[in-house]
This record gives C-alpha cells, structure tokens and sequence, in this order.
C-alpha cells in the first residue's frame, strides 16, 4: 500500500520522517515504494528544522501571519482556523509529488495533545475527503504521556477534540500510547527517538504487503492493497512481534515447532498492540507472516488464523506471508473496526464545549 504521509505539528512532522526511514528501508531491502511522498506541516518554524528525512521543500510552515512562525501554544482553535485558510497551501504542495497519483491513502500523523495537531488534523483530513472522495483518509492519533493528562487541561481538551473530528473524517485512525513505549533511564530525547521507531515499526510490513511484486518473496497468500483498505475501518491498533529460529534445521528438531514459534511472535504482537483495547470486540482482523520459505506453509498460517479467531472471535480476517525472512518468524497484527476502546472513552463522553479560536498566543521573549 502506498501512502502519502503528511505529519501535523512537531510530533507528527517527526514521526514522519520515521516513515520516510521505513520506505528507504523498503527500497533497499524490498525494493518497493511504500510512500508516494511525506510531509511535515506546522505552525512552528523551529520543530521543522529539527527533522532529518523529510526534504526541505516538504516542510510547511503554515500560519505565519498568525503566529510568526512560532507556533499556536496549544490553541487547537487558532491551529483550525489557520487549517481551513491555508489548508490549500498542503493540497497544492502534495499534489505536486510526482508519485501523488499512486497514492492509495493520506496518512495524516500526530499527537493529540498539541495545538497544532488537535486543530489541523480534523481539518487537513475533511478537505481531504471532500477533494478526494474515492481515497481513504488514516490518521494515527498519539495519546499524550501520563503525565501530561494530569498536567494540563488544555492536553485533554485538545485530545478530546481531536479524537472526536477524527472518528468523522477519517476511515481508520490508528491509536498510540506513547505512555507504553516509555523506558526508564534513558534521556528524554532519546526516549522520544526510540518511542518513534517502535511507533511506526509495526507499519513496515503492512506497507510492504500490498507492494510486493517478486513472486519469490510471495508466499500462499498476498495481500493487495484493496485488501489492506477494506480492512481498516474506525479505531484501530496494530502491532508487531518476533521469534528468533535456528538458521540451520537439526534432525531432532521437531515438525510443527514453527507453529510455536509463530505462535510466540503473534502472542508477542498482541501483547505490543498499540493500545490496550478488548481483541474480543474487533470486528476486522488481518495478520502478516515473514519467515524462512522452509518455514511458511499452509499449516503455519491456518494454525496462525486459528489463533487470530480465538483472539478476536468476531473479526473477519485476512492474512498474507512473506517467505522472505532469514533465522526469525515475524508476524504483524492489526485489529480494527472496534465499536469502543476503553481508554479513550472518557475523551470522547467528555462533556464541555469545542475550542474556540481566540488571539494568537503572545510571542516568546
Ligand atoms: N511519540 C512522540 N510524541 C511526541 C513527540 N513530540 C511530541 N510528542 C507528544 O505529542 C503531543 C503533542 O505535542 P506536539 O507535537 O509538540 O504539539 P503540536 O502538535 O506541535 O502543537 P503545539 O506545540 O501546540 O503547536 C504531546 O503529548 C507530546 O508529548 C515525538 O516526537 N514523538
């Protein structure tokens, strides 16, 4: 599947460049193209020239007249109303990209306690879907940390309005805990670099799925990626797991251990689902298996649909493998199509009124 990916705020704009770190991984090590161009849009200058992956003519600073490049402080309304006047300026740029006409989805990305995302994202996404009726809009949604919920009112606010305009105008939204990607001792900043791979990791092979071309790196079944689209709908989580295998097989090793192995790197990907949430409740399911081409058959993969369907019993499902794999099963799953999700329940119950747009914040000293 090949996406055009546009990060809103300074959260979005990082984790969008992550993705343009996989698609080069995807060039190399695949040779597919699973982005058809990657943008970082923000209110705020500075978080821009922080990047490293995304070119510099694909880094938008919107709202300057408002702001003076330095951002909205949180305002989601200022960021909405900046949105809906320069929105154009985004449309215009990427339909530029040379590969724009590829593209089988937007992916708009950011965290939704920023002003900047909370107030963009909703509205990038309804221009987006009313210019572009056939394509599907995704979004992934980064909850804030633990920390900030309980900080500021303004961070659940923004949350609560972001999620809220999301669930209208996006097909899919992927949701992230950033809280659970936290490790201790380790720098902030270096936390934050490892949280954003671990982030967008698990879409490495979900991207490269629909791509595939070389009949040698298909296995019994390829999924397309009108498959991938019709199952990704509502709120959705997705995640990723492994399990080491010996390269060379012994006598003694017995039939089936791939099944366990297998087993093990599903249970994993389960366990390191992007958010907690009820698998019973998923109505859509769809599970990729890379391993050893000695490894893949048809057993592993009903033995592993058999396991998806005890997990998410009212799912549809679908899968695709990939005998492409040396010395390690690893297996992807995304669960979609859910009515609820526990932990963003209070956001989205939560009464009280839209933000409203109101003067720019004061620029700092
Ligand atoms: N995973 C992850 N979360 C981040 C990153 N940067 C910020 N966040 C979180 O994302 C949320 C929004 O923060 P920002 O991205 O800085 O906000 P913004 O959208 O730029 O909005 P303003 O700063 O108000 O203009 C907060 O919960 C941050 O903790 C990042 O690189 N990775």
């Amino acid at each position: 599947m090949k996406l055009m990916v546009i990060g809103l705020g300074q959260c979005g704009g990082r984790l969008a460049d992550e993705f343009v770190r996989l698609h080069e991984r995807a060039r190399s090590f695949r040779k597919v193209d699973i982005l058809t161009g990657a943008f970082a849009v923000d209110t705020d200058a500075s978080s821009l020239r922080g990047l490293a992956s995304i070119k510099a003519k694909h880094r938008l600073v919107i709202g300057e007249n408002k702001t003076k490049g330095r951002g909205v402080g949180k305002q989601a309304a200022l960021a909405a109303q900046i949105a809906r006047e320069e929105g154009f300026k985004v449309i215009d740029a990427i339909r530029q990209s040379k590969q724009f006409a590829e593209s089988d989805a937007f992916l708009l990305l950011g965290g939704t306690a920023g002003g900047t995302a909370a107030g963009c994202m909703p509205v990038i996404a309804e221009i987006l879907k009313e210019r572009y009726r056939d394509q599907a809009v995704f979004g992934i949604c980064v909850l804030p940390f633990e920390h900030e919920e309980a900080l500021e009112k303004i961070n659940v606010e923004n949350t609560t309005h972001c999620l809220r305009s999301a669930k209208v105008n996006m097909d899919a939204v992927f949701l992230i805990e950033n809280q659970r990607y936290v490790k201790k001792g380790m720098s902030w900043s270096a936390n934050i670099a490892e949280i954003n791979k671990a982030i967008a990791g698990p879409f490495y092979s979900l991207l490269c799925a629909g791509e595939e071309k070389k009949r040698s790196h298909i296995g019994v079944g390829m999924l397309a990626a009108s498959d991938i689209l019709q199952m990704l709908s509502g709120w959705t989580a997705i995640g990723y797991g492994k399990t080491l295998i010996p390269l060379i097989t012994m006598p003694w090793d017995k039939e089936g251990d791939e099944n366990m192995s297998g087993r093990k790197a599903m249970d994993e990907a389960i366990s390191e689902l992007s958010i907690q949430c009820d698998t019973k409740t998923a109505t859509k399911a769809l599970y990729l298996v890379s391993a050893p081409e000695k490894e893949i058959g048809t057993d592993l993969i009903k033995f592993l649909g058999e396991y998806l369907k005890s997990i998410a019993p009212e799912a549809s499902i679908r899968y695709g493998d990939y005998p492409i794999e040396k010395g390690l099963i690893d297996v992807t799953v995304v669960l979609s199509g859910f009515p609820v999700i526990e932990r963003i329940k209070p956001y989205l119950e939560a009464q009280g009124k839209e933000p409203q747009a109101s003067a720019p914040p004061a620029p700092a000293e």
